[in-house]
């Protein structure tokens, strides 16, 4: 996952937020405490129901009639063009096993402090436990605990990094991934039908594809006025598969009409996510949207995430499908390596990583 930087990089104290929490602080530490501009403010869209992210019964795509399987690839269609994002029910991955994967990874994060050093995020890496993403000795901190594993093709492991406890952690997050890599497959040929590609294209390109979890865990935190529980980003992936803990409260916000809009929990639903590399393959047409996690001031939450992506040799540039004279090409050829190391080695700021792929014309914004 994270080629390691050729130059040290300081990154001062960085606090345990669940070691932070046990200490019940009566104010935040500076560090967590975000500018006016970034905090989460109550300008969030209000809630109702036209203001949720669109959901997609899987199970229709699979094994329904014609006419409900193309219903469900225009929503598909029309998630992806409006939101970047969207929701999975039905998706077949049986529940006895999520439930497996977010109890071994909240076991985890429950074990001691010093046992989870042992697996630890050097700083501008983002594999192994602390915070990923932190460049420098004055740049805000999330109010979160990471745990991040490289997980396909094999030899993106860190062996080291794998825990020994809880026992049955490996083996959960091994078949974990082999169901979530199928998910993933399956939907990227979905969403390739719906924008009028042959449902092989990224597979077919993506070669031995990558995949990597970051598990995210929020404690309570005093004040989530002041904080954010994840910064704003647009994932480096083509595509993002998001399991929310269950009985987990809105953290996640997306970015919309420049309001950040709360995804509403569905249980058992998976979130998914269009990464950079569908935007640059697709020329914009579909997008990767910016998005933020914020806490509560009484409830924890867990996000188990899993990014898929080419293999880092692939080189990516919008398909000629999608550039004609009225979609000039917006993005430059690179190869998924190329970006994968721009975009571990940056911190996350909105959808500024990107700029690294785009083309800039008169009228880009
Ligand atoms: O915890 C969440 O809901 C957001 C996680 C996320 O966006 C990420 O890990 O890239
Ligand atoms: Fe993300």
């Amino acid at each position: 996952m994270a080629p390691v930087p050729l130059s040290p990089i300081k990154v001062g104290h960085i606090d345990d937020v669940q070691e932070l929490r046990k200490a019940k602080p009566t104010s935040i530490p500076q560090r967590f405490v975000r500018d006016m501009a970034e905090r989460p403010t109550l300008a969030t869209v209000a809630l109702s129901s036209s203001n949720d992210i669109p959901v997609i019964d899987f199970s229709r795509l699979l094994e329904a009639n014609k006419d409900e399987f193309l219903v469900e690839i225009s929503k598909i269609a029309a998630s992806c063009e409006e939101w970047g994002f969207f929701q999975v029910i039905n998706h077949g991955i049986e529940l006895d096993l999520l439930e497996s994967m977010e109890k071994v990874a909240m076991n985890f994060f429950n074990l001691p402090l010093e046992e989870k050093q042992k697996y630890p995020m050097a700083p501008g890496t983002v594999q192994g436990y602390g915070q990923a993403f932190v460049f420098s000795e004055d740049q805000k901190l999330d109010w979160c605990n990471m745990f991040a594993l490289g997980v396909e093709p094999h030899y993106i492991r860190n062996p080291k990094l794998w825990p020994k406890e809880p026992v049955e952690f490996s083996e959960t997050l091994e078949v974990y991934s082999r169901e979530i890599r199928k998910l993933c497959q399956n939907l990227l040929r979905f969403i390739a039908m719906s924008i009028g590609l042959n449902g092989d294209t990224f597979e077919d390109m993506f070669g031995a594809a990558v995949q990597a979890i970051r598990m995210n865990y929020y404690p309570p935190c005093p004040r989530p006025d002041l904080v954010l529980g994840l910064s704003p980003h647009s994932d480096g992936s083509a595509l993002t598969i998001l399991q929310q803990g269950k009985g987990s409260s809105a953290g996640l916000q997306i970015l919309k009409n420049n309001a950040w809009v709360p995804v509403q929990p569905i249980p058992n639903a998976l979130v998914i996510n269009i990464g950079d590399t569908i935007e640059v393959l697709t020329n914009g047409r579909y997008k990767s949207v910016e998005h933020r996690a914020v806490t509560h001031k009484e409830r924890d939450r867990l996000s188990l995430v899993t990014f898929y992506a080419p293999s880092y040799e692939i080189e990516l540039a919008p398909l000629p499908e999608l550039v004609n004279e009225n979609n000039p090409c917006k993005y430059r050829r690179y190869s998924h390596g190329e970006y994968s190391k721009h975009y571990v080695t940056n911190k996350l700021q909105g959808k500024k990583t990107l700029e690294f792929a785009k083309i800039q014309t008169k009228d880009s914004s």
